[in-house]
């Protein structure tokens, strides 16, 4: 049915191997459910269709982890962050796991758990490939959000929405119990950063994007490539927004020439592909162009790894199925599967 890969890795020693990390964390937003995506995912089949059709050959402990033991009992808000130590404890012990599997040259694919745990697997494959090769790596950030909240600008207190202001040391903390362990080895330089998908970012995060000059192609370009190509030729809107979108995005990525992590949060898509999940955002990306944009940086050969985070399947009964569907989908679209 499906074949491997035909796409030469340009980054990875090891590139049919795979370390998979199943992270169990809801901590950094307060919504229950998202912990049990991981073994949803592969409950569904996730990991057998990537040995299986893809033909990689999967590094898993077969455990989800839920850290109980690195989550503390008392975790006071600090500096308008909820739960900053069990963020802080839990990320900085997947950094070591995702660091673990990349510094041996494999794929890392980690699913989550809420978006906060991106602090601990950009953290981890950043100072990887910065090890092996020498230099900087790219983060791809497909989200309707823009998760760079600095703590005190933050309207909800919660770590989901701020993972990339920490990683970019927009937001920095002296105490190493609340992301101190963050290192100039982990950390992501904004330059280095392209957002995906962006249709609900905060008033402080708009300022932060602007005046760092942060790359981000928001659903109005995903949008407007479509209205102003689509009079003048025969294709319907998706082809269209593929080859306008595809050619920016070509420009893009040979600039971009460095590794990529790709961090994916199911709620870029539209809710009507993947309704459950915490913080909907409607006027998404159809899951067409979620696994077309998957496709496009797997063709770069520059992936090293990818999340997927925010699958929540407890928040929708008949859209839970359908949630992990698309996300089991845009996997597999990263890490090679083709149409044809
Ligand atoms: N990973 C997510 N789903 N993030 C949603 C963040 C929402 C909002 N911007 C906040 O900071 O609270």
């Amino acid at each position: 049915m499906t074949q491997p890969s035909t796409i030469t890795s340009r980054f990875l020693s090891h590139p049919q191997q795979l370390g998979v990390v199943a992270v169990g964390f809801n901590g950094g937003q307060m919504k229950k459910g998202v912990e049990a995506a991981p073994m949803a995912l592969i409950e569904a089949g996730l990991l057998t269709q990537l040995q299986e059709d893809l033909e990689y050959e999967i590094h898993h402990d077969n455990t989800v982890h839920y850290y109980e033991n690195d989550i503390p009992a008392e975790d006071p808000d600090h500096r308008n962050m909820k739960k900053p130590r069990a963020v802080s404890a839990v990320t900085e012990r997947l950094s070591s796991q995702v660091y673990n599997y990349a510094k041996d040259g494999k794929f890392v694919l980690t699913l989550g758990g809420d978006h906060s745990i991106a602090i601990g697997t950009i953290s981890g494959t950043g100072k990887a490939i910065r090890e092996r090769l020498g230099r900087e790596m790219a983060v791809i950030w497909v989200d309707a959000h823009a998760d760079i909240n600095v703590p005190e600008m933050s309207p909800s207190g919660n770590i989901h929405g701020m993972p990339m202001a920490f990683l970019t040391r927009l937001a920095r903390e002296e105490r190493r119990d609340i992301f101190g362990w963050l290192q100039d080895e982990h950390i992501v330089n904004t330059n280095k950063l392209v957002y995906i998908g962006l249709r609900d970012v905060d008033r402080g995060e708009k300022k932060l994007l602007r005046e760092h000059g942060i790359k981000a192609f928001s659903m109005h370009d995903i949008d407007r490539y479509v209205i102003f190509y689509l009079p003048s030729s025969g294709y319907t809107g998706l082809p269209i927004m593929v080859l306008v979108v595809l050619s920016r995005w070509r420009s893009l990525i040979s600039a971009m020439t460095p590794p990529i992590h790709l961090s994916f949060d199911v709620d870029a898509l539209d809710p009507q592909w993947a309704p459950s999940t915490g913080t909907p955002v409607r006027g998404g990306l159809t899951l067409r162009e979620g696994d077309f944009i998957c496709e496009c940086v797997h063709q770069t050969g520059n992936l090293v790894a990818m999340d997927l985070v925010e699958v929540n399947p407890s928040l929708e009964s008949v859209g839970a199925a359908e949630t992990i569907r698309a996300g089991c989908s845009l996997v597999r679209s990263a890490l090679g599967d083709t149409l044809l």
